[in-house]
């Protein structure tokens, strides 16, 4: 097209790719009627363009008309011209609207042409509105989820001009609210068959009570972070660890606990011991003890269900040919017809299973002498908050005798009377405390001996906060198991060793 013709004539038209980019790249907002050879151009809406024309026209509203089987980019309008109209700015489609709907087109057409005038004026400083009102609910079916499709469907919403801003889980599906980042309606087109999107308040009502539709999409309540039990298989772990490991951070998840570890025979049976008498069991045994697996808790909002939409199909072979995108597919091991990645499959189960690998553990852990009323509050809070468990609470001043045999390591140390006697001269608070990985995660809470070296490395653990000095350091915590068990029968004798070793089965 040219020039003169655009002048002269209300709609350009396009018929190759060549003129589709040319007319995409001038400036200002090109509104296309999308037509099919047998209906030809929508005679309607040209009326209505020529309104628009005189009345908001200048050179920041252009016209075109496109058949949809010369342009690769609109073959997928085939069959679905109403006609429609498609509203592009520098290369962008921005909206579409289908019908003969005057009102709608007309008031589309002047919102656009305000924000290119907009964009003329401020130039680089010009910021899209957003409007937080235009929510949808992308529903993935549970066929799309086992299928591993859940990455190739957020990759392209992203792509498009929404914003993931809720997800849930609900039965077998997965349920996304979308919102739009710009200022207009779009329709957005998936491509894929499994993937239902409506716009339905009663939907969002019932999948997102707490959803604030007015509020900034941002600040929307996110769903509850879930545990899940991931294992990466012997094979795997060997050859693409790193690999693997980055994926999983690479999808937002945090990995909360792990744990090498090569099962023995009877404990892989065990495991798996649903799966026994199937042909596979077998070969899955002798994969899984192949060699130490790794364990991880992954954490993040519907952690199980994203794992398991994450890992696609259990056949390896299907993997590969229906979903070549799920990690089952990408992390396969030549030759091993076993795949390499597990995920439990509801919270349920996925507490069972971080139970089998991550066992609760008990430790003894200690507010030292001398301690404040409020300091046992604010330590006892923070306990709670990390999520242990105190199983056993009681305040008590040790004996000399005792204080020596709970230190007893130390014995000949330059500061052990020191210590004897710091820890002998009040009560202190003796707990146990219950939690997957808890002798780690307390000391971790606990942070180095030295004070002075734990406001350099860690300023937000407790001896950090609060400990006078490295002899004074406020807390105490067992360092290994033996210690613990050890420690917690001097302070609590029998009946705790009861209760733990019950709690344990
Ligand atoms: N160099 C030192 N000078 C003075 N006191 C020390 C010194 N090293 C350790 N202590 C005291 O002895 C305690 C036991 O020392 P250890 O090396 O077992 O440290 P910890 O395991 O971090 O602490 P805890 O056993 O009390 O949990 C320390 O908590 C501290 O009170």
């Amino acid at each position: 097209y040219s020039y003169y013709t655009f002048i002269y004539k209300l709609q350009i038209e396009v018929s190759n790719e060549e003129q589709w980019k040319e007319a995409l790249l001038a400036p200002g907002l090109l509104v296309v009627d999308v037509y099919q050879r047998w209906c030809g151009p929508c005679k309607a809406v040209q009326n209505i363009f020529r309104k628009c024309k005189t009345e908001y026209g200048d050179d920041l509203l252009r016209f075109a008309v496109a058949e949809a089987d010369d342009i690769l980019e609109l073959s997928s309008l085939k069959g679905k011209c109403l006609p429609v109209c498609l509203f592009y700015s520098g290369g962008k489609l921005l909206s579409i609207v289908r019908g003969v709907n005057g009102p709608l087109l007309q008031k589309t057409i002047l919102e656009l042409v305000d924000v290119e005038k907009k964009k003329q004026q401020l130039g680089s400083k010009y910021v899209p509105e957003v409007n937080h009102g235009t929510y949808c609910v992308v529903i993935i079916k549970p066929d799309a989820v086992a299928g591993g499709q859940v990455e190739a469907i957020r990759k392209k919403v992203s792509a498009s001009h929404w914003i993931l801003t809720q997800y849930t889980g609900y039965f077998r599906c997965l349920f996304w609210v979308i919102s739009l980042r710009s200022n207009y309606v779009q329709e957005v087109d998936m491509g894929l068959s499994d993937c239902s999107i409506e716009m339905d308040s009663r939907q969002l009502a019932f999948f997102f009570p707490t959803l604030n539709v007015t509020s900034d999409t941002q600040a929307g309540s996110i769903s509850e972070i879930q545990k899940t039990l991931a294992l990466i298989r012997p094979s795997l772990l060997r050859k693409r660890k790193d690999e693997i490991l980055k994926t999983i951070h690479d999808f937002g998840f945090q990995i909360a606990m792990q744990r090498e570890i090569t099962l023995t025979d009877e404990q892989a049976k065990e495991f798996y011991k649903d799966h026994d008498g199937t042909d596979y069991f077998p070969g899955l045994i002798n994969q899984m003890t192949s060699g130490p697996l790794l364990a991880l808790a992954l954490t993040r909002e519907d952690a199980v269900l994203h794992w398991r939409g994450l890992l696609g199909p259990k056949v390896v072979d299907e993997a590969k040919e229906k979903s070549p995108e799920s990690l089952r597919a990408q992390f396969a091991i030549d030759n091993v017809a076993i795949n390499q990645l597990h995920g439990s499959s509801t919270p349920e189960e996925a507490q069972r299973d971080l139970n089998k690998f991550f066992p609760t553990e008990h430790t003894l852990a200690v507010i030292k002498p001398d301690y404040t009323q409020e300091l046992r509050d604010s330590i006892i809070n923070r306990i709670k908050e990390a999520g242990f468990s105190i199983s056993q609470v009681t305040e008590k001043k040790l004996t000399r005798d005792m204080a020596e045999e709970f230190y007893k390591d130390h014995v000949g140390k330059y500061f052990y009377n020191h210590l004897v006697d710091y820890m002998s001269r009040g009560p202190s608070v003796m707990m146990i405390l219950s939690k997957e990985n808890a002798i780690t995660e307390w000391r971790e809470m606990m942070g180095p001996t030295d004070p002075e070296q734990a406001k350099q490395g860690s300023p937000n653990c407790l001896r950090a906060q609060f400990a006078k000095s490295i002899l004074e350091n406020v807390v105490h915590g067992s360092s290994n198991v033996q210690h613990a068990m050890d420690n917690i029968m001097l302070i609590f004798g029998d009946i705790p060793k009861q209760t733990l070793l019950k709690k344990e089965k």
